[in-house]
């Protein structure tokens, strides 16, 4: 059927039984974490369309314990011989379950489930029962045709039965219980009515302060905003007598999609506990899941107790036991949640890592950073996966994958300029471009291969004699030349002695280029700084050369400052050869430009760039 154009004649609006005017709720923070209970192996399993087996099941409650969940809903242990099993399995396997960890089983309030119940969990160190049954008027009508009466007398019976055993079991093996009572549907039972059906069941349940009764209040369905919730929630710990012997627990679905909010809202009302799955799996849109909750509570600096450094393996292991996919936006796992592809985005990102590196520096580790709201790196994700191009991408993206995988920080002019060339690329394929092409690309524009300098004209070696002192040349004035460049260069491939003079290396060197190849460069910009420490320090020089209509970006890194800055030169002069700005060096294709310098440097391979670092030669 359609979409009906009035939607009132087939649907009411959800109306709560109770409304607070005085709801404090709103009022009040989230200052710790609550406790958790996950219920990933019954609620997350029932719903799956094939359960999980034995061997899955013991893989995700390995992964919980890790975690640091202590209360666990192993199964439905009178559903089928696999729930059954696994609940022994945990109890009696050596290892799996620590003594701080509850099993929780589920069971309705039918007197032979209930004894099947406690049977799965004979021997266990600490066990929860939990019992449920539907309150809500619905549930009442048409599922159990019980009038209030009648619901309150099956709780009252079956908690009686739940004492008992948990009496006879617990002399029998020394099992500490705690009682969970569900009056499942609670969100759409009269609220007044589910805090009476609950005192009855305290009262038959006699808990302690020690070990309190949980009162499980589910959204089964989530049918309000929640708002909603959190006054029936703050309503239910009004009015529970002896609250201080009662575990107020939510278990929140997430139909209309607020699942998260409800559960938070619940907190801020006065619950104590949550259960909720790993990513939300469960009945339907499913449980309210447990890693933006705890994550949340993370980024606002509350310990959430639970350990998600290694998101990966959790996100591998709930996606093949339960065989659903984590959603590439899923809050702080899904694949693209902490990747940015639009420039403006990447160019606050990478500002907000330099600035809080200079933070950390002095002391300051407090994360703010603009669009991350945590570090990747806490949950085990690397920086790399951050910024990613594609055609909405700016050069302060790009400029940050360079400086993260090759320690290149290029000048703001620079960035600008080998931004138009990604551009193109990705203009061309339309598509996202991988670091290793930005990388790549990099390397070919400025004729990086593995760092050394294999462009178009090539520095093989060289000296530099300094004149100022006396020797071959004594210049005039301060403003004359004080450098003498001799140098072999390779010109695609074939080496040439050039020698030239300057009142720098760099100058001095083109001036050189200049009289063996016919061209004038002139230096605009240079810029310079150390990669690496210690004994691996190099130095990754950036030189912007002119021929008076165009500008030429050059890249040189080298141990040695003064070869670095030739090879910049070199890098910049090789871009130039493709425009034809040197007579005799005529453009060729970049790739057949690269062959032919590699070859160059294999046949002078002898004296090369070791001995041009050296100045020996
Ligand atoms: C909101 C939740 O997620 S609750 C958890 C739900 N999970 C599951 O149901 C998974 C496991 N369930 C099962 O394996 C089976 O349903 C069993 C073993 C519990 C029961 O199986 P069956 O005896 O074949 O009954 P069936 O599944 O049809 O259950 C419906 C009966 O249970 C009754 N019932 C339903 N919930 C409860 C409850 N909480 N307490 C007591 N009786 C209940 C129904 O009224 C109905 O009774 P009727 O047969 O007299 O009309
Ligand atoms: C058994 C109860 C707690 C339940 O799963 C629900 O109401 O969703």
């Amino acid at each position: 059927m359609p979409m009906l154009t009035d939607p009132s004649k087939k649907y009411n609006k959800f109306t709560p039984s109770i409304k607070l005017s005085d709801r404090t709720w709103p009022d009040k923070t989230i200052d710790k974490a609550p406790i958790w209970l996950s219920t990933d192996l019954r609620d997350g399993n029932q719903s799956l369309a094939n359960p999980m087996s034995i061997e899955a099941k013991t893989r995700f409650w390995k992964m919980l314990v890790k975690l640091g969940v202590k209360q666990i809903e192993a199964a439905f242990p009178a559903a089928s011989d696999t729930d059954f099993n696994f609940v022994r399995s945990v109890i009696e396997t050596p290892g799996l379950t620590p003594d701080d960890v509850w099993v929780q089983v589920l069971t309705p309030a039918r007197a032979d489930l209930i004894k099947r119940s406690f049977e799965s969990v004979a021997g266990a160190k600490r066990a929860v029962i939990h019992m449920y049954n539907a309150t809500s008027p619905l549930f009442r009508d048409v599922v159990f045709r019980n009038s209030k009466e009648d619901t309150i007398k099956l709780a009252k019976e079956h908690t009686e039965l739940v004492r008992k055993l948990a009496d006879e079991y617990s002399q029998k093996y020394g099992t500490i219980f705690a009682y969970e009572y569900s009056p499942e549907t609670f969100t759409q039972t009269e609220t007044q009515f589910a805090v009476e059906i609950c005192q009855v069941v305290k009262s038959i349940w006699k808990p302690t302060a020690e070990v309190p009764i949980i009162f499980n209040l589910p959204a089964t369905v989530e049918v309000g905003t929640p708002n909603t919730y959190a006054d029936q929630i703050e309503y239910f710990c009004r009015h529970i007598g002896e609250r201080e012997k009662v575990h107020v627990s939510l278990h929140p679905h997430n139909d209309r999609g607020s699942g998260v909010a409800a559960a938070e809202l619940g907190q801020l009302a006065g619950a104590d506990r949550v259960e909720g799955c790993v990513f939300g799996n469960g009945e339907r849109t499913g449980n309210v899941d447990l890693v933006t909750l705890a994550m949340n509570l993370y980024s606002q600096g509350i310990s959430p107790n639970l350990n998600f450094d290694d998101m990966l393996s959790v996100i591998d292991t709930v996606s093949q036991c339960t065989g659903l996919p984590v959603h590439p936006r899923h809050p702080y796992a899904g694949e693209l949640v902490f990747t940015a592809f639009s420039g403006s985005h990447q160019d606050a990102i990478k500002k907000g890592f330099e600035a809080q590196q200079k933070r950390a520096e002095n002391g300051d580790h407090i994360w703010s950073m603009p669009y991350l709201p945590i570090d990747p790196a806490d949950i085990g994700c690397s920086y790399e996966a951050v910024i990613r191009v594609n055609s909405q991408s700016g050069k302060g993206g790009i400029a940050y994958l360079v400086k993260q995988i090759l320690g290149m920080d290029l000048p703001r002019r620079m960035q600008i300029s080998f931004y138009q060339v990604i551009q193109k690329v990705s203009d061309m394929t339309g598509t996202e471009i991988s670091v290793d092409d930005i990388i790549n690309t990099f390397k070919q524009q400025y004729y990086l291969e593995e760092f050394s300098n294999k462009g178009r004209l090539a520095l093989r070696n060289f000296s530099l004699e300094d004149t100022r002192g006396g020797g071959a040349h004594t210049p005039q004035d301060a403003s004359e030349y004080t450098r003498v460049f001799k140098g072999r260069i390779a010109v695609d491939g074939e080496s040439r002695q050039v020698e030239g003079v300057g009142n720098g290396a760099m100058t001095a060197l083109l001036n050189g280029l200049e009289k063996q190849l016919g061209a004038h460069l002139s230096v605009k910009s240079y810029e310079e700084h150390a990669i690496g420490k210690g004994s691996y320090v190099q130095a990754a020089s950036y030189v912007n050369v002119s021929d008076g209509t165009k500008d030429y970006w050059g890249v040189g890194i080298d141990p040695d400052a003064a070869a670095s800055g030739l090879k910049a030169v070199l890098s910049a002069a090789s871009q130039a050869c493709q425009d034809n700005v040197f007579p005799e060096v005529k453009p060729v294709s970049t790739a057949d430009a690269i062959k032919n310098a590699a070859a160059g440097v294999v046949e002078n391979v002898k004296d090369g760039v070791n001995a041009a670092v050296n100045g020996t030669n």
